[in-house]
C-alpha cells in the first residue's frame, strides 16, 4: 500500500496531455471540423512527429498546444497543468515555456542576427547586456558565432533556420514546437538542422514536436510518431513501430509511398546507378581486407569504380559484408578487375540487373 502511494505520489505527468481536442472553424457560413476528440500524451525528451495529409489537421494541433489556436472542446495540459483554466498572466507565463520554428523562419529582417535573437528576452524584461551574453552563446550552440551582426537576408536558409533555432532558446522553452522547419532546405542542410535538433534534445533534454511531410525527416529523429488524418489520430506509437508496421492504408500510403522520394538517404540515386552501370557483387568475411583492396585496384587498373552498395549482414552466425560495385563497361577491363579481386582473396558474384 505504502509503495502503492509513493508510485502514485512520484508520477510525474507528460509534459505534453491532450484530451478529447476538438476544433470547429466557422468558414464562410460553414462549419471545418479541423480537429475531432484528439487524445495523444507525450513524454519528456520525446521528439514527436506528427504528420498526415495536407489538410489533415496537423498545424491546428500543433497550435492548440500552445493556445494560438483555442480548442473548441477538450483540454490540453502542459506538464499537468490545464491551458484553459490559465488567467491570460498565466497562460502568458505557460507560454514562454514553448518556442516554436518555423518553414519560412520569421525572423526580423530589420535586425541583425544578434538583436534578433535577444529580441524575446528584452521582451522579457531582461537587460540589453544580458541579453545579448546569452544571444552570443546561443550563437556559439548552433555554429554561427561569425554572424552575430549580419542581418538575415545575408544568410542562406540553413543558417536563418539556426538563428530561428537560437532565439527559440533563448527563453530556456521546455518544449519546442517544428511547423516544417526544414521543408525549406535542401537535403544536406535539412540533415544539417535535424542533428542540431538532435543534439539540443540531448543537451537541453527539450521536447520537441515536429510536423512535417517529410518521412525522411521522421524517420532520422522522431522517436513517436502520431499520424493524423481527417482531423484524427489514425495511429500512434514509437516511430520504429509505425514505421516497420503501418496498419492502417493511409498510413502505409504515407510511409512506403514516399521512401522513393526521400532523395537525401540516397535511395532514388542509388537506384538509378544500379539501373544504369554494369556491376559485380563482391562477398566478404573480412573487413579489414576490404578497403585496401578496392583502393589499390583504383590505383592498378586507373579506372573510376562506383561503390553503388555496401552493406554487412549476419550469416549462419558469421559476419558477412558485401559490396556491389559499378564498373567500366569495357569487357577485357572487367575480367582483369574481376581476376585481381578473386586473387585477392575476395569472393564475387554475377548480378543480375533486379538486384536490389
Ligand atoms: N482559420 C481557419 N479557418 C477555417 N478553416 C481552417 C482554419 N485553419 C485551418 N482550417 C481548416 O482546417 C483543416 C486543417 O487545417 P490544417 O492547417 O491544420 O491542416 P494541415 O494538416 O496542417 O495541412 P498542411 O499540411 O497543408 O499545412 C483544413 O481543412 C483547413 O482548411
Amino acid at each position: 500500500m505504502e509503495i502503492d502511494r509513493q508510485r502514485r505520489k512520484k508520477r510525474v505527468n507528460p509534459v505534453i496531455e491532450v484530451k478529447n481536442v476538438s476544433k470547429v472553424f466557422q468558414s464562410k457560413g460553414t462549419e471545418v471540423e479541423a480537429l475531432k476528440d484528439i487524445n495523444l500524451q507525450i513524454q519528456r525528451g520525446e521528439i514527436f512527429g506528427i504528420i498526415g495529409m495536407s489538410g489533415a489537421g496537423k498545424s491546428t494541433l500543433v497550435r492548440c498546444l500552445n493556445y494560438l489556436e483555442k480548442p473548441t472542446t477538450g483540454a490540453v495540459l502542459i506538464e499537468g497543468e490545464e491551458l484553459g483554466e490559465l488567467t491570460e498572466k498565466e497562460l502568458r507565463r505557460k507560454r514562454s515555456e514553448i518556442s516554436m520554428i518555423f518553414q519560412h523562419f520569421n525572423l526580423l529582417m530589420q535586425k541583425n542576427v544578434i538583436d534578433n535573437i535577444s529580441f524575446p528576452l528584452i521582451i522579457q524584461g531582461v537587460k540589453k547586456k544580458e541579453a545579448r551574453e546569452k544571444a552570443e552563446q546561443l550563437l556559439e550552440t548552433v555554429g554561427l558565432s561569425d554572424k552575430a551582426d549580419a542581418y538575415p537576408s545575408q544568410l542562406s536558409g540553413g543558417q536563418k533556420q539556426r538563428v530561428a533555432i537560437a532565439r527559440a532558446l533563448a527563453v530556456n522553452p521546455k518544449i519546442l514546437l517544428c511547423d516544417e522547419a526544414t521543408s525549406a532546405l535542401d537535403p544536406q542542410t535539412t540533415e544539417s538542422i535535424l542533428e542540431l535538433l538532435q543534439e539540443i534534445n540531448n543537451k537541453y533534454g527539450i521536447t520537441i514536436v515536429i510536423i512535417t511531410h517529410e518521412m525522411a525527416v521522421v524517420r532520422k529523429i522522431c522517436t513517436h510518431v502520431a499520424i493524423v488524418d481527417k482531423g484524427q489520430i489514425i495511429e500512434q506509437g514509437t516511430m520504429v513501430d509505425i514505421f516497420n508496421h503501418p496498419k492502417s492504408k493511409k498510413a502505409r500510403e504515407l510511409i512506403i509511398g514516399q521512401k522513393e522520394e526521400d532523395a537525401w538517404t540516397g535511395e532514388k540515386r542509388q537506384k538509378k546507378l544500379l539501373e544504369k552501370t554494369a556491376k559485380i557483387r563482391i562477398v566478404f568475411s573480412e573487413n579489414s581486407a576490404f578497403e585496401p583492396v578496392i583502393a589499390n585496384m583504383v590505383l592498378k587498373f586507373g579506372t573510376p569504380v562506383n561503390i553503388l552498395k555496401a552493406d554487412t549482414k549476419n550469416v549462419g552466425g558469421v559476419a558477412k559484408g558485401e559490396m556491389i560495385l559499378g564498373i567500366p563497361e569495357d569487357k577485357a577491363v572487367q575480367a582483369d578487375i574481376k581476376k585481381y579481386l578473386t586473387e585477392h582473396g575476395l569472393e564475387l558474384e554475377e548480378v543480375m540487373d533486379d538486384v536490389e
